[in-house]
């Protein structure tokens, strides 16, 4: 499917839809300057016109009516982002003009491009890898700083580089494997045959671990609050946000159905989730509200286990979903302590102590100590490489050297998918189906 069609000319509306200050129709291939010499009266004709210069002048409809004023862009074949001809048009940015002008592309030979074709053709004319693409779709996708920050470490071809040290250290295993194998007598030192695998295998761990920061880092995670009734989950999910979000009153039993509240935490999109308090209780309600929590918290990211700190300790009357992370808080720190726990972080959601703890815990717990600086893997499929690539290596490393090797290959196999260029057609379909039309 992504094949079809690259000799076109392409043409898309490249900023978002509504009203705006400017806005971009963008036209890519080999008949990109012809459509803006028919599109555009200035000075120059864009044709004639050296790359990477701007021409000010009118953008006319077909019969002579002018449709804005505005400039037209120039990218010659070669020293673009798609590497072929470009020429962008920046007009007034309201629907009704770029529509016009999307249009008037349309009658001069172009017609609309598909989701990511722009970054499409990018990657087929070997000017991005897979996941500097995705990485593209990253920074146009990205709503906090973590995300952005990852994109653009993306972008820059930074974990094409952890992936190619990796793949390195493979390729020298299998070097010495095969010298092993055709000249049995000579014998391969220990740094060359076992020390590469053993980095690659370290490498490619490490890199798997930053999966989950990586998807959380871009996807955002969910905060389930989880306690006795009166232990105070309403009251400290208002302190983390702000406000007055969820209902507090000294009755145990005031939150029922469940209620999210967002907000950011160590550049992250964080939901946190107000459950009802769990106990054992004949109310039909609240009994729905207690398996509701439960569940809840099965599908969180991140278990907040709340205990009221000033009063006797009861253990909850049902277990927490097994697996899941969890952060122990005892809560009503203000108050004179009935119990007290090393294990458990103190806080007051009246006064705010362990408040700034706590927001350090919560990023800790869903980032873990991935280095900041470096490339994780931000989506599920980069993770599922890894993931394969690194049982490959495992199953390398016990088996005898005659075997390894085909493991050896098939992780390579793998690891290229993550950057590769000659990767399965379903697999590139797979990565630009999630783009917008215009990137
Ligand atoms: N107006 C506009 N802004 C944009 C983009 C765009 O396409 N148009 N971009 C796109 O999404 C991003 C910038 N990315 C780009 C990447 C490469 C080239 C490019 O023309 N590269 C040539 C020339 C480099 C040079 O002159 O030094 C090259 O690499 O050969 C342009 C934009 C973000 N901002
Ligand atoms: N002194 C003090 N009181 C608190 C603190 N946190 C909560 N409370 C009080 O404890 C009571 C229960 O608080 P909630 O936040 O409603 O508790 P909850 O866990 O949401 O309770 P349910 O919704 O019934 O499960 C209220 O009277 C709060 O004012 C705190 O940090 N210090
Ligand atoms: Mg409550």
């Amino acid at each position: 499917m992504t094949r079809t069609g690259l000799s076109d000319t392409i043409a898309a509306i490249a900023t978002a839809p509504g009203s705006a200050g400017v806005g971009i129709v963008r036209v890519s291939g080999h008949r990109a300057l012809e459509v803006a010499d028919g599109l555009f009266r200035g000075k120059r004709r864009p044709s004639k016109t050296r790359g990477g210069r701007f021409l000010f002048g009118d953008l006319l409809a077909a019969d002579g009516e002018r449709l804005d004023e505005g400039l037209v862009l120039v990218f010659r074949g070669g020293r673009s982002y798609t590497g072929e001809d470009v020429a962008e048009f920046q007009t007034h940015g309201s629907p009704a003009v770029l529509g016009r002008v999307l249009a008037r592309t349309l009658e001069l030979g172009a017609r609309l491009a598909r989701p990511g074709e722009f970054t499409l053709r990018a990657y087929l004319a070997g000017r991005l890898d897979l996941a500097q693409a995705e990485a593209v779709l990253g920074l146009v996708e990205a709503q906090t700083e973590a995300a952005r920050r990852q994109a653009t470490l993306g972008l820059s071809g930074a974990l094409g580089t952890r992936v190619a040290r990796i793949g390195a250290n493979l390729t020298r295993t299998l070097a010495a494997l095969q010298a092993m194998l055709d000249y049995p007598e000579e014998g391969v030192p220990e740094e060359d045959r076992e020390l590469p695998l053993a980095a690659a295998r370290r490498d490619l761990l490490e890199l798997v671990g930053t999966a989950r920061a990586g998807q959380v880092a871009t996807r955002g995670a969910r905060l389930a609050l989880i306690g006795r009734p009166n232990a105070g989950k309403s009251s400290l999910l208002n302190a983390l946000v702000g406000f007055e979000r969820s209902i507090v009153t000294p009755l145990p039993g005031t939150t029922r159905d469940y209620l999210e509240a967002g907000l950011e935490l160590s550049g992250v999109p964080v939901t946190l989730v107000d459950t009802a308090g769990i106990r054992e209780t004949g109310d039909a309600i609240e009994a729905a509200g207690v398996r509701q929590a439960l569940n809840l918290a099965g599908g969180a990211d991140l278990v907040l286990a709340l205990e009221d700190g000033s009063a006797p300790r009861e253990a909850l009357p049902a277990e927490l979903p097994p697996g899941a992370r969890v952060i122990r808080i005892r809560t009503k720190a203000d108050l004179s302590a009935a119990w007290t726990d090393p294990g458990a972080l103190d806080v007051s959601a009246v006064t705010g102590a362990g408040l700034p703890e706590l927001r350090e815990a919560m990023g800790t717990a869903l980032l873990g100590d991935v280095s900041r600086g470096e490339a994780w893997l931000t989506t599920e499929r980069q993770a599922d490489a890894a993931r394969r690539a690194l049982a490959h290596v495992d199953a390398a490393s016990a088996l005898p050297d005659d075997l390894a090797s085909y493991e050896l290959e098939e992780a390579l196999g793998a690891l290229s998918e993550l950057t590769g260029r000659d990767v399965q057609e379903d697999v590139i379909d797979a990565v630009f189906r999630n783009f917008c039309v215009g990137k």
